[in-house]
This record gives C-alpha cells, structure tokens and sequence, in this order.
C-alpha cells in the first residue's frame, strides 16, 4: 500500500519493518499449515487397486512389508468394488479398545519414532488341534520378541475373501526385529491352506504341535461334548469312532476327531508347498513333561534368544499341568483357562487298542516323514 501512493518503503522506517514481518511470517505459516493438511489427506486414505490374490513379495521372495496396504493386491470378496480405501496408517488405532490398553506401552515408543506397525505373521502355529496349541503360544508370548494375536483369526481357512489388510489388521502391533505370529489349529487339516501360506510369504515359519493321535481324538470329543447343552444326547466317544454294527472293529475314518490325527496325510500336503526346514514339529506330551526344554528347541527355529526357560514354568498338582508364573498380560502366576486340561471320559481299554492299532502305520509314517520318533503306543 505504500507502493501506491509512490513511494519506496525503507527498512529502517519501524512500522514498515513490522508490516514485513508480518506478511513473511503469515506466508510462512500458511505454507507450513498447507502441507500438514496435504500430509493429512495423503495419509488418511490411500486409493489401491485390488484385483489378483497375490500379497506383496520382494524380489528374495520376502513379503515386502513396507508395501502391505499400499500396492499390494488382496483377495477381494465378489460384492466389493475393485478399487478400495484403506487406511495408510497400519499401526494402532487410537479409537479401539487394545489400542487404549497398550498405548503407556507404545507411546514412549512412538515419540521415540519406533512407531510399532501391524504386519503380516512371520510364523503360524498350524495345528494341530487338541494338542497343546495354545500352550504353546502362550508360552512363546514370554518372550519380548515375539508378539501375538490373542483369539484364533482363522485367516487362511474361513476369512481368506477379507483380503490381507483385514488379515493385517488383526496382528498385534510390533516392533522392528519383533516376530508376529498367530495360530489356527484348523489351518494343518484345511487343504487350501498350504498354497495360500506360500502365496503370502513362501519363507513363512511353520509349527506343529502334535500329540498321540488316540488321545488326541479323545480330548476333541471331550471338548466336542462340553459344548453340547444336552449331554445326554451326544452319542459315546465308542459310538461315533467305529462304523455302526460292526462290533467296535472298523475305524470310522469320516469322523473329524479321527481324521484329523492320520498326520501323515495332512502333513503331505503342507509338504508340497513347504520344505521341512520351514516347519518345526512339537511334541505335545514333551510341551507337558518338560516345557522348557521344548520350547528351547521352539526358540531356537524361531531364531530368537533363548530366554523361555525353567524359571518361568511351575508344576501345578491340582491342575496337573505345568503352568506360568508370569505371561505377557499378568505378572502373576497362572494356569491355562479351564478349557485346557479337561477331564476325559473313561474309554474301554479294547477300544483304546483297536485305535492304537489303526494309528500305528500312519504314526510311523509321520516319524519316517518328519525324522522324529514321537514314541506314541
Ligand atoms: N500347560 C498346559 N495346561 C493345560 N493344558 C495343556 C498344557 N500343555 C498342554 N496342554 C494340552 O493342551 C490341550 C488343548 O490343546 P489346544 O490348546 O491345542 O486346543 S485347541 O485346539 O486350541 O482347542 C489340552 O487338552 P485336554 O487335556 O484334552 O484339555 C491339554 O492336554
């Protein structure tokens, strides 16, 4: 305005230095306030095309977690567009719940810039079920480095359509050298699983928990029967494990709690798609007699420090079972919930042989499989 009436302003004159000031510092906060509004934008959404089923992967065949949810492309379910929105931001979401709870844990963190993100599993605990699974994940949850989603996600089997964001999006968050993993104990039986594992990540880490086949079936029908309001119309374990009429000799091979512990068949599966240096093979009972010793071995596939040893565990008699004298979530020692270390109903001895009998080729297939005698009867 000084210009107009012709005259040059002087930088010595006060009130025009003021004014001069003040317009440069209004620029210079306009342009600062502009970009975190474009930052804003670009980070809330980010527009992907998802239209194959194949998650990112580097060139080494690693998934390149970086990309997760920018470019990569998920399975999409029939009913939704191709072209989605997600949210850039993978790490935890302020509104929800878990979040709240961990968030004294991880605020430091983030103002640290070890922002913890939610990335794809690094290793699954694939079965099997009724053997020891969930022991065993709680015990790996001691460790500092390894990092777990809580309740079964069943990604592979049941929610495959829901995409790898989804999938993502149920890990916990974790932080860089932390291993994220899950379990599903159906994912061992389900016969899609193996490729679509491989498919995510060809160097996933597999573990199995096995244990004998008959008490195993046993234990799947216990659980089978307490789910059931009346008890006294669920047939007998006897009843539903060999072919009607046929006096207890011929094994009803259809029924799930038996089949699902011919191992040796299902692992042949898994085995045309991973090779046995990316699984590790549990052994239930051991998990039981002596976890520590069995969970060196877990940490030691895992790569981790071996830091699960015998100080964390304790016998306790009345729940016959070894249990934690502090997890990730209570400093406290504690056992397993209820549902873990049932009671079971008694079953014939005859009828125990005639199972064992019927196992006895297919364990020893599974040992000449997986080189590990498991010393099941
Ligand atoms: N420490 C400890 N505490 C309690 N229970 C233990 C433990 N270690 C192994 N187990 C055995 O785990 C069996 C349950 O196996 P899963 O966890 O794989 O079951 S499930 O598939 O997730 O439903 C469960 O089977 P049941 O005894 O039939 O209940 C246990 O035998």
């Amino acid at each position: 305005m000084l210009l107009w009436k012709g005259r040059i302003p002087r930088l010595t004159d006060k009130r025009n230095l003021f004014i001069c000031l003040a317009v440069v510092s209004l620029v210079a906060y306009s342009s600062l306030f502009s970009k975190c509004i474009a930052r804003r934008v670009h980070g809330a959404f980010l527009v992907i095309q998802t239209t194959t089923e194949k998650p990112p992967r580097s060139d080494s065949g690693d998934v390149d977690k970086k990309r997760i949810g920018v470019e990569h492309r998920a399975p999409v379910a029939e009913y939704q567009s191709v072209v989605q929105l997600i949210p850039l931001w993978s790490g935890p979401d302020p509104q929800n719940d878990t979040y709240k709870n961990e968030s004294s844990k991880y605020r430091l963190l983030e103002n640290q810039s070890l922002r913890p993100l939610r990335r794809l599993p690094d290793a699954l605990v694939i079965g099997v079920k009724k053997s020891g699974t969930r022991a065993l994940l709680e015990f790996l949850r001691i460790h500092p480095d390894v990092r777990a989603a809580g309740s079964e996600v069943h990604f592979f089997d049941k929610y495959y359509h829901r995409g790898f964001a989804w999938y993502r999006k149920k890990m916990p968050p974790t932080l860089d050298g932390q291993i994220t993993m899950e379990k599903t104990p159906s994912y061992f039986i389900t016969k899609e699983v193996p490729l679509r594992v491989k498919q995510m990540n060809p160097k996933t880490k597999l573990l199995i928990v096995v244990r004998d086949p008959v008490t195993r079936a046993i234990s799947d029908y216990t659980q089978a029967a307490s789910k059931k309001k009346n008890r006294n119309g669920m047939k007998s374990f006897e009843c539903l494990a060999f072919v009607k009429d046929t006096g207890f000799s011929v094994v009803d091979t259809t029924w799930g709690p038996v089949r699902i512990g011919v191992y040796a068949r299902h692992l042949s599966k898994w085995l045309k798609h991973f090779p046995l240096e990316r699984m590790l093979f549990v052994s239930g009972e051991r998990l039981i007699a002596d976890p520590a010793l069995e969970m060196a071995r877990v940490q030691d596939f895992l790569g981790l420090k071996r830091v699960i040893t015998e100080k964390h565990f304790y016998f306790n008699a009345t729940k016959g079972f070894p249990c934690l004298m502090k997890s990730e979530g209570r400093p406290t020692p504690h056992c397993l919930g209820k549902t873990k270390g049932r009671n079971h109903p008694y079953i014939d001895a005859q009828i125990v042989k005639r199972l064992r009998d019927f196992y006895r080729p297919f364990n020893y297939r599974f040992y000449q499989m997986t080189g590990m005698n498991f010393g099941w009867p």
